[in-house]
């Protein structure tokens, strides 16, 4: 049955801080295709992987997988807020068919995402609405996380659910490859940011604005060459883009926490949403990567990469 893949960076940057107008008319041009890619395989439903910047998911319950049977966005960084069109029983049969494959996913009946979900959506149907979507949170951000290799089988599973649906399936992948954007760590944080971690839900627009600000700032800084971040490093972004594009997903399978760090700053771990993503694609057989657009832009502390895949 029809699958496609699209995965992309996200960037709470972009429209606020902006690279080079030839840059942004070059990213601008990619999700154009990107857009036309997906408008011509007409899904009639979207599985999209994301992480969260602990605006839905914070430490006072955070599980590692999440599959959203109801979704609204907290329109952060001036992205749409409000209801996802969720599809309700197919997030169900999913989140079922992956339990039983061995893979403990939790469920949420009011899940609530953030630019890491919705930016990809609206890259792609300038809407929360227009295609039924089912959304699987997977933590990329708050220690400890579980090995990237369970992000595989997370993909597996839901690739091999969807197989048994029948339709027509965009599976999208949201995450930076390498990137070391202010995304506060629980054990390095202040007494204030960890009270914020653990129950900081629903910001004031003051809180939101203030928050939004300081990362506004800090790239600002990273752009200048100024500040504590790790560097974008556009080598190992190009072994996890030829890794994935191989179907190669022992190179990445044995790879411990630290790796992804080291080579790609705290964010790196954005790359599960992309592992997941081509592992359910993969799930359907061989695949072929249709696109591949790759630029480091540090205006928006990103490996900046977006890439489409259909079964060969
Ligand atoms: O608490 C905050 O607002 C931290 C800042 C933040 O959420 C940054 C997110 C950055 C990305 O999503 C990214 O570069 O992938
Ligand atoms: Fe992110």
């Amino acid at each position: 049955m029809p699958l496609a893949l699209c995965t992309t960076s996200h960037s709470p940057l972009i429209g606020l801080h902006d690279p080079d107008p030839q840059v942004r008319a070059e990213v601008d041009g990619v999700l154009a295709e990107a857009r036309a890619f997906v408008t011509g395989f007409a899904p009639d439903l979207v599985v999209v992987f994301a992480p969260d910047h602990y605006n839905g998911f914070l430490y006072d319950m955070m599980p590692s997988f999440c599959v959203g049977a109801a979704a609204s966005s907290v329109g952060d960084y001036g992205l749409p807020s409000g209801p996802l069109d969720v599809d309700r029983d197919t997030a169900y049969a999913i989140a079922t068919a992956v339990l039983d494959a061995g893979v403990d996913v939790a469920v949420s009946e009011d899940m609530q995402v953030d630019h890491g979900l919705v930016q990809p959506l609206t890259f792609l149907f300038a809407s929360l609405t227009a295609v039924p979507v089912v959304p699987v949170f997977i933590n990329c951000v708050a220690e400890p996380l579980g090995p990237a290799v369970r992000a595989r089988l997370l993909g597996a599973a839901v690739g091999e659910a969807v197989r048994e649906l029948g339709r027509r399936v965009l599976v999208v992948g949201s995450g930076g490859l390498s990137h070391d954007p202010p995304v506060p760590r629980l054990a390095e944080a202040p007494p204030e940011v960890v009270e914020r971690l653990k129950h900081g839900r629903n910001p004031t627009r003051e809180q939101r604005a203030q928050r939004e600000g300081r990362t506004i700032a800090a790239a600002r800084d990273f752009a200048a060459g100024r500040g504590p971040f790790r560097p974008l490093n556009p080598a190992w972004d190009a072994l996890v883009l030829d890794s994935l594009a191989a179907g190669d997903f022992a190179a990445l399978d044995g790879r411990g926490n630290d790796w992804f760090v080291e080579e790609g700053g705290h964010s790196a771990h954005e790359v599960r949403t992309w592992i997941a993503a081509y592992a359910a694609l993969a799930a359907q057989g061989p695949y072929e990567v249709r696109s591949r657009y790759y630029r480091a832009i540090p205006e928006w502390f990103a490996g900046f990469a977006t890439t489409t895949a259909l079964p060969r």
